[in-house]
């Protein structure tokens, strides 16, 4: 049909378009757009070009992309002359209803009876008149625009909650204003109200016009907690909103059915996370929004039923979100739904920098290079392929690629290169995944991506306290028991940098009756996930854990990170720090830093441009008693550790001589027998002792040294020593009842103001503050000094030797 002779409605068409691309700027607009050449008219788009033909081309099926400018002209102010809609029988029944005698009249061989001269008039007089009912009807169409979208994208869709119209309509309320300027979907603003996000953080305000709007791809850096995951998601959602949109308007037009060229579900989005539980975060996350617009995100991790994994990509989910192992695991098997990569139109890398750690995600190069090779540009896409709008190429857009950390900037000079623009280099594209630039680029980022850097020069969150506790390597112990103790409000992360650090200090709190969860590498997934999720429902929880959990857990309510080992970098500590003072809450980390980790912590302080740290404030004089209860704890903990390594070693004697067969002679002796059990029973009575020595200890509050008993002082309370106070104040009560109640032992407790660590910090003010610069200077001072005396010492024993060698050889 487009090759044949031009209907009137062609010609109508034609002088539309005409007509605005002289009068109207909005065209103009659209021709210095990089995309504009897809456009309808757009390029030098005569003949071929022309609109009408974009839309019912025969070779529907190849054809160009559409621009996200296009998607909804009017909600971009663009107005651009649509298909012809009378080709379409659903359009023109609508238009003969509308119009019906005039047409009729004409089409029905009036012609012949009327002179020539009249008939061209008429004809242009009807031109004029189809072209203003098309505006008519285009006007029509916009005004029911909103509310038809909703119930179109629902025919395709099974399995989901239906959309309440009524509810979408009332998203512009005043409070959310903020979010205009982003001009999201009606059913992305319906979700960011429910959830009360009032504004776009920086970096989402940044992103999403960048993304959704421009098509660009984006490295994004911004400080923890800011909402980078929204900042990458909502470009998604937007796209496939609007795509799915244009497609139903597209088939509607045509009058087909939208289930009979509405493409099935074809991945459209990968997003690969380096660690299983932020992947299934992200996904939750991006869930909320994703279910009014009925679009399916799935995790796919390591550590979880590949079947059950396989049967949720049966779905055909368009979002997947995923950690490189399992994701390459289900690729390299052949998995359809993720080796069909031809309509993905979003790659996103977060948390990209830790992708790039030595030889930690040797998969992630693999699903790389099974990324189909995109078009760099428009120029490159052939001029068949633009010159037809269809649905598969409505998704055949160019991919983009999104890259986040809070940390991409503290990478060596990434700052510099990030000003230069992404580099490229034959080299960068051969050798391994060891930069961002060269992930970026083997990833398919174009040149002209967004570079969106917000990070502080400090790259820590804004609202992050942080501060430090010198002390002894066996002294941490004690010092993060007072932390709990005295401040044990609010969620706290104990982060350690080993396992064997986690195990010792998780088991020495629990001893102490602090209930921890644990959080490492080497757990079985579920009870990682059981972690979190008694953490996240425990108000003062405490979760003890590896670097595992550094990065990207949200979890709301953390007031306090203590870094219980330095970690190797200043990424990982701004990770683990970044896990309070989230959104717009504020928080505090704590550093217990041992003698020999000085020189390293200022040199971590020294990567964030920080001078000085403030010293957390302890009060003294509740250490002996804390030590008292850590010296128990310690020999509670070596008598039932060496107990338990006995128990294990026997069984596993025992199991390896049944299994040959074998009677395993326990003692050589009666009396080594005697001897063993008396040991044992040793043993035992002394843990009975030690525990019950702490027992007492721990039922009475923790009390400073100069502790009266008729006044329970104290810097605060925490809630275990809330819940000790209760304890003994119903004691006492059961106590005083039973005794006639003459008043005295009545408990007083006094100080139970709030100070959970961020507030003790606070009320220290800034005498506390030390340069950490000056302490390592001279600690290291010191240390020289201490060196140099024991040489000294050393010089001068081996003189004297010497001399008395001399003496005695000078005797002899
Ligand atoms: N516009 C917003 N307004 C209020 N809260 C928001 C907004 N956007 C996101 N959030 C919330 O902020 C929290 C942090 O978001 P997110 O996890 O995306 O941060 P992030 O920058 O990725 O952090 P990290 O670098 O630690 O991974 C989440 O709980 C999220 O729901």
């Amino acid at each position: 049909m487009a090759d044949g002779a031009p209907t009137r409605a062609q010609r109508s068409s034609k002088k539309t378009k005409r007509k605005r691309s002289r009068d109207g700027p909005e065209i103009e607009r659209l021709d210095w757009l990089p995309w504009a050449r897809s456009l309808p008219g757009g390029g030098d788009g005569d003949g071929d070009g022309s609109a009408f033909s974009l839309f019912i081309g025969s070779n529907e099926l190849e054809g160009g992309f559409l621009s996200l400018e296009e998607i909804d002209e009017s909600e971009y102010g663009l107005d651009i002359p649509k298909a012809v809609k009378q080709e379409s029988g659903k359009a023109k029944k609508s238009k003969k209803n509308k119009d019906g005698n005039v047409r009729d009249s004409v089409d029905h061989g009036v012609e012949a009876e009327i002179a020539s001269n009249l008939e061209e008039e008429e004809e242009e007089e009807e031109e004029e008149e189809e072209q203003q009912q098309q505006e008519n009807v285009m006007t029509e169409r916009k005004k029911k625009k909103k509310k038809k979208k909703q119930k179109k994208e629902t025919k395709n869709v099974d399995e989901l909650p239906a959309v309440d119209d009524a509810e979408v309509d009332h998203v512009d309320d005043a409070e959310f204003y903020a979010w205009n300027d982003l001009r999201l979907h009606p059913l992305i603003m319906k979700t960011i109200q429910r959830l009360g996000f009032k504004e776009p953080t920086p970096i989402q305000k940044a992103c999403v016009p960048a993304a959704a709007h421009r098509g660009k791809d984006v490295i994004g850096a911004a400080e923890t907690g800011s909402g980078k995951t929204l900042a990458f998601g909502l470009p998604i959602l937007q796209r496939l909103l609007e795509e799915r949109e244009k497609s139903t308007t597209m088939l509607e037009e045509k009058g087909e059915e939208v289930e009979k060229y509405a493409p099935k579900g074809v991945l459209r989005a990968l997003i690969i996370t380096p660690t299983r539980e932020l992947a299934l975060q992200v996904t939750d996350h991006l869930k909320e929004f994703a279910k009014d617009a009925r679009i399916r995100v799935v995790p796919i991790v390591g550590g979880m039923s590949t079947e059950k994994q396989e049967r949720l990509l049966e779905a055909r989910p368009e979002i997947v979100v995923g950690t490189p192992g399992r994701l390459w695991e289900l690729m390299s098997g052949g998995e359809i739904h993720l080796v069909e990569l031809h309509s993905l139109s979003f790659f996103v890398l977060d948390e990209a920098d830790r992708m790039i750690e030595d030889g930690h995600f040797r998969e992630l190069q693999s699903i790389i290079d099974m990324l189909p090779i995109t078009n760099s540009s428009v120029e490159e896409t052939p001029q068949s392929m633009q010159s037809c709008v269809t649905i598969a190429n409505i998704q055949r857009k160019k991919r983009q690629t999104f890259v986040f950390s809070a940390t991409i900037a503290l990478s060596a000079d990434f700052r510099k290169k990030l000003k230069r623009g992404i580099a490229r280099s034959k080299q960068s594209t051969s050798g391994g995944l060891n930069s961002i630039e060269t992930l970026s680029e083997r990833a398919g980022m174009r040149e002209d991506a967004a570079i969106i850097d917000l990070t502080n020069s400090s790259i820590l969150a804004n609202k992050l306290e942080e501060s430090f506790i010198e002390c002894m390597e066996k002294d941490k112990d004690a010092h993060l028991y007072y932390i709990l103790s005295l401040h044990g409000l609010g969620r706290m992360i104990v982060f350690c940098t080993s396992i064997a650090a986690l195990r010792h200090i998780s088991s020495i709190l629990r001893i102490l009756g602090i209930h921890v969860w644990t959080l490492h590498a080497q757990m079985q997934q579920r009870a990682r996930l059981k972690a979190i999720d008694h953490f996240r429902g425990s108000e003062h929880g405490v979760l003890v854990a590896t670097d595992v959990a550094a990065r990207g857990i949200d979890i709301p309510g953390i007031r306090t990170v203590v870094h219980y080992q330095l970690p190797h970098s200043a990424e990982v500590y701004v990770h683990r720090s970044g896990r309070t003072a989230r959104a717009s809450s504020d928080g505090c980390s704590i550093a217990l830093i041992s003698s020999d980790e000085t020189s390293k912590f200022a040199s971590l302080c020294r990567s964030f441009s920080k001078d000085s740290f403030q010293r957390f404030p302890l009060e003294n004089s509740y250490m002996p008693e804390i030590m008292k209860r850590l010296s128990l704890a310690r020999q509670i903990g070596e008598i039932s550790r060496k107990d338990s390594q006995e128990k294990a070693q026997k069984s596993w004697l025992e199991r390896n001589a049944e299994a040959l067969q074998l009677d395993v002679e326990k003692y050589d002796s009666e009396e080594e027998r005697v001897n063993a059990h008396k040991k044992r029973k040793a043993s035992s009575n002394k843990l009975k002792q030690l525990q019950q020595d702490l027992k007492n200890l721990l039922s009475r509050p923790l009390q400073p040294k100069t502790f009266s008993h008729r006044f329970l002082a104290g810097a605060g309370v925490s809630p275990l020593l809330q819940h000790q106070f209760e304890q003994i104040a119903k004691q006492k009560s059961e106590e005083g009842m039973q005794s006639s109640g003459n008043g005295k032992g009545k408990l007083v407790v006094i100080g139970q103001d709030c100070v959970e660590p961020l507030q003790a910090l606070r009320n220290a003010g800034d005498e506390t503050r030390v340069d950490v610069k000056e302490t390592a200077d001279k600690r290291k001072g010191i240390e020289t000094r201490k060196r140099e005396r024991k040489a000294e010492k050393k010089r001068l024993h081996d003189q004297r030797r010497k001399q008395r060698k001399k003496l005695r050889g000078n005797g002899d």
